[in-house]
């Protein structure tokens, strides 16, 4: 049962919004900064190089090109070119107490990823100048532009050497934080080739020529790009990708990767609007959707505006800038931002306007009006966003019920469930009357027949006695009330008793049972395994006939359900029926970029890190399995959600079989008649609680498998009436038990992520291990690639890229595709001990 922490309320979400010129014409000075401010923006890029420093390092480049080509020297003897250190011509940028509020753009004009290593010299150097620069001046964040990845129609061969450079970037200074722009996807008329005086085209012909051979663009291009480089720079904090927004959004696949991406910025260029009927700009339905969608962010990215149009202003600014309301003032702007008063008109709003006065107080910055007008109409967040806000992609350690006391606050989240107690309601009340219908033998003597006079009198007794229930592991008695409430309500005669090791949940048990519960409950300070069963009259013990418990963890079994309902089986009746009656574990491998670098941070000082299973609101990330067809060729298809493979480990069901029970006993102690022992230690007594699978899933486009989700699924009840069930997999859940909160997905991370080409399989092995006195998950995951074309369309896609180096000839043709193991060096078996929970702990014995 998860989480453990209180959540918080989160406001409607705030948008921070910038503006960004590719050419801008005015240095970024205090004054430039305010007046954005007062038209309404929070933020303003800057470059950090002028035009003057540009047309240098150009005329540099081209005067040593001509001395080579005409043979003046040779490329041997001729150092490369050094570009001087900047002088105040060459930046507007000087340190200021203004400056961390900009945005610093290095020169989009460089290429890093040249093929030709003059031109890459002479990139790097104007980006670490640059860079330097910035980060002395103490700006902040800069925007850097991504790599250019087609040169002519080579494919770029030098990812890694820019990959590298960034790496060194983010040495210029700690607390710099590097934004790495990209398209969503690559457009062909976004080549870096075209951006003005680009150096891309010095690249000599004999450089294009030895480049990699010419290959088809894919769509996952420009994010198989950026895993390189950020895998390259190990993932640091500091370093995320902008995304450029193009007018026709990608796929929903391409769109959830970069979503797991968390970019820090979203770049719309005014190409990405489209106009109404009116002239205003305003954006496609799914371009809303995807703001909506990154607004709900714990963190939120920045929106930057790019070209739109200059700050106002910034030509007269003795003119004041207007708007539908008047003049803008600072502290107009100040509640723009907040999203509290009307700002400038959207366009529904401008049409109320009189056309006199609309002409006389034209919109200055209508996308900006655009944008803060999504902004005042986000929808409201849903009742697991409303809970689940503080917690997305927060990392935390699942509980330990039982070795552990929990806390009250903890009960309390629990508690705020709205259908986990409704559900267990429904199935103690079908249970009740299905007890009913069958005439099953009922535990439970006639009050009348109680010890004391004043005993509670039953209005509903029909003379054939009581169905005894037993709720184990109470805690502060939410099922206690539900198990009465069904009594009540299907006036089936019950006897009640309420079990828990807790000492401090005990206390508030009994406090309820005198003043909620009208003593009808019999309260219990035990370990569920040490209670000999509810106590008759004559001092000996009784059996129960519907056992009730909530011990799952997020992966069904990891809070030791089966160890515990095991060890209270003893007090069942024949008949007798577990509440859940069954569980099961469920996987599937997910893309987790977020989650992998807050676990490689953890890992500096915790040396467990990687082998820890994490409760986690995911969020952040993509599903690398998904079974809908998600993938298509065409950018702009906007193609239906995908449903992500989430295949079951295993299952446990209660009450156990009898053989199985006895067996487990048999071995408990060593005895020869209970076989040799455990297979990884101890007597083996637990060892039917240990389970393993093996599961197989397909990855269809290109990913990085950083670990594997994990939910469950449970049966509370199956009878006559329905089955009841609660499900956190996210294929069922909505079908089961939509709305619940009080378990997060479980989160089992790989230390080194697997990347995995197009048309990959991933095997995932995993164990439930047990000694007998711990219980741990081991898990390990092979990847494969399909080779050779046997008939099978997915396998061709790039078949030929998507081997490792080494990898020997394949036999041509084969009739079945060979499966091979994808890059040997990520081929992970994860160590065992994983996950330690002290299993046995001394019984309560009370
Ligand atoms: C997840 S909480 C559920 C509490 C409550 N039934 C609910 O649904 O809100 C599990 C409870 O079981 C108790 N528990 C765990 N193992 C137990 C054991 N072996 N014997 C008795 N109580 C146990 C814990 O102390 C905790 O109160």
């Amino acid at each position: 049962m998860e989480p453990n922490a209180t959540p918080v309320e989160q406001p409607m979400p705030v948008f921070y919004v910038g503006q960004h010129e590719s050419q801008r014409t005015v240095p970024v000075s205090d004054r430039v900064l305010n007046q954005a401010r007062d038209s309404g923006y929070d933020m303003v890029t800057t470059p950090v190089t002028t035009p003057h420093f540009h047309s240098n390092v150009l005329a540099l480049l081209s005067n040593h090109l001509s001395q080579l080509s005409e043979g003046v020297s040779c490329s041997e003897d001729t150092p490369t070119p050094l570009i001087p250190p900047l002088n105040p011509t060459d930046t507007p940028l000087a340190p200021s107490e203004t400056i961390s509020q900009l945005l610093a753009v290095t020169s989009p004009w460089i290429d890093l990823a040249s093929p030709d290593p003059l031109v890459a010299n002479v990139s790097r150097q104007v980006f670490n100048m640059e860079v330097q620069y910035a980060a002395f001046c103490g700006v902040g964040n800069v925007i850097v532009q991504g790599p250019q990845l087609m040169h002519g129609t080579a494919h770029a061969s030098g990812l890694t050497q820019y990959a590298r450079a960034v790496l060194e970037a983010l040495n210029a200074g700690p607390y710099l934080h590097l934004q790495i722009l990209l398209p969503v996807y690559d457009e062909a008329d976004q080549d870096n080739g075209d951006v003005m005086g680009s150096l891309a085209p010095f690249a000599r012909a004999q450089y294009l020529q030895t480049a990699e051979p010419e290959r088809k663009a894919e769509l996952f291009d420009t994010w198989e790009a950026w895993d390189v480089i950020r895998s390259v720079c190990k993932y640091n904090s500091r370093l995320s990708v902008a995304l450029t927004v193009p007018r026709y959004l990608p796929t929903r696949s391409l769109q959830s990767r970069w979503f797991s991406e968390a970019p820090r910025l979203l770049s719309f260029p005014a190409s990405a609007f489209l106009k109404n009927a009116r002239g205003y700009p305003v954006l496609t339905k799914p371009h809303q959707g995807l703001i909506s969608h990154y607004m709900r962010l714990r963190t939120p990215p920045w929106l930057l505006l790019s070209d739109v149009g200059p700050i106002p202003g910034l030509a007269a600014p003795s003119i004041p800038v207007y708007t539908a309301e008047g003049p803008i003032s600072p502290s107009a702007s100040a509640s723009a931002t907040a999203g509290s008063l009307p700002t400038e008109p959207t366009p529904a709003e401008a049409a109320q306007i009189p056309q006199s006065d609309s002409r006389k107080h034209k919109d200055p910055t209508p996308y900006l009006s655009y944008i803060r007008h999504l902004q005042r109409n986000q929808p409201p967040r849903s009742t697991i966003e409303r809970f689940g806000a503080g917690y997305q992609d927060y990392l935390q350690s699942p509980l330990q019920p039982l070795t552990d006391n929990l806390e009250s606050i903890t009960y309390e989240v629990f508690e705020k469930d709205p259908i986990k107690y409704d559900w267990y309601e429904r199935a103690i009340a079908a249970a009740l009357r299905d007890w009913r219908a069958l005439d099953k033998p009922r535990s439970g003597l006639e009050v009348s027949q109680g010890a004391d006079s004043d005993d509670y009198i039953d209005e509903n007794s029909d003379g054939k006695g009581r169905v005894v229930i037993a709720v184990v592991g109470a805690g502060r008695g939410p099922l206690v009330t539900r198990a009465l409430r069904a009594a009540e309500t299907t006036g089936v005669p019950i006897e009640l008793w309420a079990v828990e090791k807790n000492p401090n949940a005990y206390v508030v048990l009994q406090r309820h049972n005198e003043e909620d519960w009208d003593f009808q409950v019999s309260v219990v300070k035990s370990d569920m395994r040490s209670w000999a069963g509810p106590t008759l009259p004559n001092n000996t013990n009784g059996k129960v006939d519907i056992l009730v418990s909530e011990l799952l963890g997020s992966f069904a079994d990891n809070e030791l359900s089966p160890e515990c309902l095991d060890g209270v089986q003893h007090v069942l009746s024949a008949d007798a029926i577990s509440i859940p009656a069954s569980y099961t574990a469920h996987l599937t491998p997910i893309a987790a970029p977020r989650l992998h670098a807050d676990i490689r941070g953890r890992a500096a000082t915790d040396p467990l890190a990687w082998e820890t299973p994490y409760v986690v609101m995911l969020h952040q990330i993509d599903y690398l399995s998904t079974t809908a067809s998600s993938s298509s060729s065409s950018p702009d298809k906007d193609d239906s959600a995908a449903v992500p493979d989430v295949q079951t480990a295993w299952r446990f069901a209660h009450p156990l079989r009898a053989p199985v029970l006895q067996q487990s006993q048999t071995r408990r102690g060593g005895s020869a008649a209970g076989g040799g022992g455990g297979a990884v230690g101890g007597d083996g007594a637990n060892e039917h609680n240990a389970r393993f699978c093996r599961l197989r899933f397909c990855c269809r486009e290109p990913g990085v498998l950083h670990g594997l989700a994990g939910y469950f699924e449970t049966v509370l009840y199956e009878g006559s009436e329905a089955t009841v069930e609660l499900s956190t997999n996210p294929v069922t859940m909505a079908a089961k038990s939509r709305d619940m909160i009080s378990w997060f997905p479980i989160f089992f991370p790989l230390k080194t992520p697997i990347h995995l080409p197009a048309a990959s399989e991933l095997e995932v092995s995993m164990w439930r291990q047990t000694d007998d006195r711990k219980v741990w998950y081991e898990w390990m995951v092979e990847a494969f690639v399909t080779i050779g074309d046997a008939g099978n369309s997915n396998s061709a896609t790039s078949p030929a890229t998507a081997q490792p180096a080494s990898a020997p000839p394949e036999k041509e043709n084969s009739a079945k595709p060979a499966k091979r193991r994808n890059d040997p060096t990520d081929y992970l078996t994860v160590p065992p001990t994983q996950l330690t929970i002290r299993t046995f702990p001394p019984r309560n014995h009370d």
